[in-house]
């Protein structure tokens, strides 16, 4: 399969030798003052770049009719849109904030423990996140799905990014440290005792493996898929 890697930082260069790995050829790594329409000559294009240029990356590539997978966080709010747009174009796109096997498991856990701890309000629930210090976006789009997952499952209503606990909202805390490739904590606390799950990304490998696979998958269809969709779980 040809691939263009649109970003060209951290997450594109550990895609770059998965692919490889994999069989697959890269026909062109993009970078910000790169031409966009070399994208063109790609089956798919694999999109790890910045909040700031995700949305003009992804609506170019919807218009010239190459599938793409996007890993870029940071527009959640502008998710419609461009479903509306793959929709009517009549292309591909998977997105998801975090593609790695384990984070999307721990997502499937997530829900099901929050489904679990609703009916017992003695129990607090809240949620930290790690990641290195270059990290633009706060809190990260794996904690965002994350709380969506408790949000959907449980009376609580709303996230919020560094409050302290309150009835019916998560205080997510987002920490910055050097070298940290991403660390998902959810806790929920009683007086007498806590319960804490955790993910913890040992390297970006999980992530750019799991992005070459949903663009395996996508190749042949149309329309706007998730992770979980790839990995039918
Ligand atoms: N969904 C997932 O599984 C994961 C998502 N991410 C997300 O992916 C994004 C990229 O992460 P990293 O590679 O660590 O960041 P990075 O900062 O190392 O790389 C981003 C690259 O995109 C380039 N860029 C900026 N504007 C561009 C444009 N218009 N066209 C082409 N390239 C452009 C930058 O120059 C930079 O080289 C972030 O939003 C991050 O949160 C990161 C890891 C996993
Ligand atoms: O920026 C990162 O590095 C990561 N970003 C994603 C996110 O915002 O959730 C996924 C992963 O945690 C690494």
């Amino acid at each position: 399969m040809k691939i263009a890697l649109l970003g060209y930082g951290k997450m594109g260069k550990v895609i770059d030798a998965i692919a490889q790995s994999r069989g697959h050829e890269i026909v062109a790594r993009i970078g910000r003052n790169d031409d966009i329409n070399q994208v063109s000559k790609a089956h798919v294009v694999i999109e790890f770049s910045t909040p700031d240029s995700v949305l003009n990356n992804i609506n170019t590539c919807i218009d010239l009719g190459v599938p793409i997978v996007c890993g870029t966080t940071g527009w959640n709010d502008e998710l419609s849109n461009v479903s509306y747009h793959v929709q009517e174009k009549k292309c591909g796109l998977v997105y998801a904030s975090n593609f790695s096997l384990g984070v999307n498991l721990f997502f499937e856990l997530n829900k099901k423990l929050a489904r679990m701890m609703q009916k017992f309000d003695q129990y607090q629930v809240s949620m930290q996140e790690i990641h290195h210090t270059q990290k633009l976006d706060a809190p990260s789009g794996t904690a965002i799905t994350l709380a969506e997952g408790i949000i959907s499952n449980t009376n609580v209503q709303s996230w919020e990014l560094g409050s302290e606990p309150q009835d019916h909202i998560l205080p997510i805390e987002a920490l910055r440290e050097e070298d940290v490739k991403g660390t998902h904590i959810i806790n929920y606390d009683s007086e007498v005792d806590q319960i804490q799950i955790k993910h913890t990304a040992h390297s970006r490998n999980g992530f750019a493996l799991g992005a070459v696979i949903a663009a395996e998958w996508l190749m042949d269809k149309k329309g706007v898929f998730t992770m979980k969709d790839v990995l039918g779980l």
